[in-house]
């Protein structure tokens, strides 16, 4: 077998190392018939001689790239291994589809995936974790992973996020909602009454989510029977879809400090502020990190996709690795297949895009007329930016004791929320799971909104000048805030940028994901699953409900379903079908 070949590389997703270790934490319920791993106990530490199952694909389809026949056909074509590919997949491979995954990098994840370095396993993205926990029906990472017959083991994070804000205003987001909301209020005291009141409207969206089986909006016998079985949770969820968390806020709470306070709480989770943010995202993370708690995967989030792509593999579909798609392709206008970067061509009954909209419309079918419909997405959603990452290892002795996990920084100025290089985000996943770091150290995830414009046009030393100037500056700001001596604390530092994000993520400018133009009507516009072609769906965070891991394995369970009703392996009303699917469509543009 070829070794896992590192290309050339930038510096936030290099190979995940030679060996390719699985991060640990996987509890494996049961192993199928095409199963390279079956283990009856939790895992500990990365193991180093373990390979998984889909990275073994993985090698050996790097070893068949090349032109030939085309292959298939399969049930359903996946273009990308993100969390939202992946979780559609698995959904469909549990429902005994055949399915292939396609995936341009070497591991799956995309977002979020996982890199060691040094002894340092560094998560690509997000630390925090929703969807994680044993308890009701929003916890859809546990879902999925239970669909394939995986258990992570999962650390609880006794704070969803510190936030240091301007004014010197400090806020713990404990896991207890009594805590948190006590400490708020006692910020705001004034404000008492409005707290309650918003924040309680958060729990009624959200206790009516959490009421409901969840599968695919765009599917009529699940969604009028969700209807008639739970009317007064659907219209409730009906009437707040349209509808902003700014807004909202604004009926109950005057203090211009909450407000943004409330902004900040919005934009670490939608990159823009609370009136643009939709309401039911708002409820669903403003909640969720209460009641199942965040909850962090023992030996990393890349434990996650690596999990699902195994489990993908065992339940007899397939994922392969360095296979760039370069086309959709159509046959009388309906999506038949794709069509690899070395020719190499692969047929289905369905493709389903994990790439970003802009990249599915604008690449892979950049020889067709945009449709009407993404027009329309266009006209109301634009490319949020990429972000500058900094991932550290630093001496432990650095972190007081105690230090909490995750962190919001703004200093001075609330305008500056939004702002590229304005807000800091800072993780520190090694004070839930010291394993991810050699014994003495920790380690720090840095990351901060940048658009690509800034970074482009350079000399490769202009550049390489630029990421550590801008690096510096962050680091610098942290330290003032947060760490003294943190520069003299480093050991280790790799610093990525829009650049490195579009290159390695495969997403269009490196784009953290969809962001509405002006005001939305909440999730009123946002498209679902299916698309103006026939057997093409996409999935991921260009989809309802947006950005956020767990509202990508949301796409990713409604965009199975829909699948699964299409070709069959599930109940379906064709003729309530297009009175459904047209009536979305025109409430669309209505927003
Ligand atoms: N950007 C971050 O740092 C970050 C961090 C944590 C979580 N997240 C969340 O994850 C979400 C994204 O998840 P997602 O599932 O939508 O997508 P993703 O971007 O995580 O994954 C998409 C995958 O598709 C692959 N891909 C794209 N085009 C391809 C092509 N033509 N051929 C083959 N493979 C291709 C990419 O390599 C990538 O692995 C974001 O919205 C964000 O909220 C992001
Ligand atoms: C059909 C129609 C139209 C109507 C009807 C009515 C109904 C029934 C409705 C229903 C609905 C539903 C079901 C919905 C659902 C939704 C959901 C699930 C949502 C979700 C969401 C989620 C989200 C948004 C998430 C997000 C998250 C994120 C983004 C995260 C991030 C994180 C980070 C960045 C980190 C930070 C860090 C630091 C601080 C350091």
């Amino acid at each position: 077998m070829p070794p896992l070949a590192a290309r050339a590389h930038g510096p936030l997703l290099l190979a995940p190392t030679a060996h390719a270790a699985r991060p640990a934490g996987l509890l494996r319920a049961s192993s199928g018939p095409r199963g390279g791993v079956s283990v009856g106990g939790v895992r500990r530490g990365a193991l180093a001689s373990e390979r998984s199952a889909a990275v073994a694909v993985a090698e050996k389809a790097a070893g068949e790239e090349g032109g030939g026949e085309g292959e298939g056909p399969y049930d359903a074509i996946v273009i990308g291994s993100g969390i939202g590919g992946l979780v559609a997949g698995t959904q469909l491979a549990a429902k005994g589809a055949r399915v292939l995954v396609l995936e341009k990098y070497l591991i799956p994840g995309g977002s979020s995936g996982y890199y060691c370095r040094d002894g340092f396993t560094f998560d690509v993205g997000s630390s925090v974790m929703f969807g994680f926990s044993d308890k009701g029906n929003l916890n859809l990472i546990t879902q999925a992973l239970e669909a394939v017959g995986c258990k992570m083991e999962v650390l609880p994070d006794p704070s969803t996020v510190h936030f240091h804000l301007p004014g010197d205003l400090s806020v713990l987001v404990h896991r207890e909602y009594e805590d948190f909301i006590n400490e708020l209020i006692s910020k705001f005291p004034h404000e008492k009454e409005g707290i309650l009141k918003f924040y309680g409207i958060c729990w009624k969206i959200f206790n009516s989510l959490n009421s409901l089986e969840l599968k695919s909006l765009e599917e009529p016998l699940y969604l009028f029977g969700q209807f008639f079985q739970k009317p007064l949770e659907c219209l409730t969820l009906a009437y707040y879809l349209p509808q902003n968390a700014g807004d909202i806020a604004r009926k109950f709470i005057k203090d211009q400090a909450l407000l943004s306070f409330i902004d900040a709480e919005c934009f670490i989770v939608s990159t823009v502020n609370a009136l643009q943010t939709p309401m039911i995202n708002a409820s669903m993370v403003l909640c969720d990190r209460h009641f199942g708690g965040i909850n962090y995967p023992v030996g990393g989030v890349g434990g996650i996709a690596t999990s699902l792509a195994d489990g993908l593999v065992e339940k007899g579909s397939e994922i392969r690795y360095k296979a760039n798609v370069t086309n959709v392709i159509l046959e009388n206008g309906k999506a038949v297949g794709v069509r690899l970067s070395n020719g190499k061509e692969f047929f289905a009954k369905t493709v389903i895009s994990n790439a970003t909209r802009w990249d599915t419309f604008g690449k892979l079918l950049k020889d067709k007329e945009l449709p009407e419909e993404e027009k329309n997405f266009q006209k109301n959603y634009v490319k949020a930016p990429s972000f500058l990452s900094i991932h550290m290892g630093v001496k432990a002795s650095v972190l007081p004791a105690g230090t909490d996990c995750h962190h919001f920084v703004l200093e001075d100025d609330w305008n500056n929320l939004e702002k590229p290089y304005g807000s800091i985000f800072l993780s520190i996943p090694t004070v839930l799971d010291p394993s991810l770091a050699p014994e003495g150290h920790h380690i720090l995830h840095i990351f901060t909104t940048a658009g690509i414009e800034d970074w482009e046009g350079l000399s490769r030393k202009e550049y390489e000048e630029k990421k550590e100037v801008v690096a510096n500056e962050i680091i610098r700001r942290l330290e003032k805030k947060l760490f003294p001596g943190l520069q003299d604390s480093i050991v280790l530092k790799e610093v990525g940028s829009p650049k490195t994000h579009r290159r390695f993520l495969a997403r269009n400018d490196g784009t953290y994901g969809p962001m509405p133009r002006g005001k939305p009507k909440g999730l009123l516009a946002m498209p679902f699953n299916t698309t103006s072609i026939d057997g093409l769906y996409c999935v991921g965070d260009s989809c309802f409900p947006g950005q956020g891991v767990i509202a990508v394995a949301f796409s990713g369970i409604m965009c199975a379903h829909r699948v699964a009703a299409d070709i069959g392996l599930e109940q379906r009303s064709p003729v309530l079908d297009s009175g459904l699917l047209g009536l979305l469509r025109w409430l669309r543009t209505l927003a």
